[in-house]
């Protein structure tokens, strides 16, 4: 099941800098962790915002709240999930067998 993500980050400014870092690296080791196994497919940057849009590639919405839920940043994001169905004019299906 494919899920569209944005995350919108909002880090309190009266968090020590070297707290937020070390928030900051423990995502990113999360993130680059479910990118290698597979289910974190696409992160990309929204230019001039402290957000990302992902792709999530999980077996249920369960699995996917309980990625979601464990991100380090999680307490200091806005979380905002849309569910992909496939469109009948894309040449290519998802999940479709080869
Ligand atoms: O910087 C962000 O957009 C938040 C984030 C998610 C995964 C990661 O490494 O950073």
């Amino acid at each position: 099941m494919l899920f569209l993500v944005r995350m919108d980050v909002k880090i309190p400014h009266d968090l020590p800098a070297a707290q937020a870092d070390e928030i900051k690296a423990r995502e990113k080791k999360y993130s680059q962790d479910l990118q290698r196994d597979g289910r974190w497919r696409h992160i990309w940057r929204v230019v001039g915002e402290y957000a990302n849009y992902s792709v999530f590639d999980v077996q249920s919405n369960d699995e996917l709240h309980q990625l979601l839920s464990q991100l380090p940043l999680f307490p200091y994001m806005d979380i905002h999930v849309t569910p992909l169905a496939n469109h009948p004019s894309a040449i290519v299906q998802e999940g479709a067998p080869g």
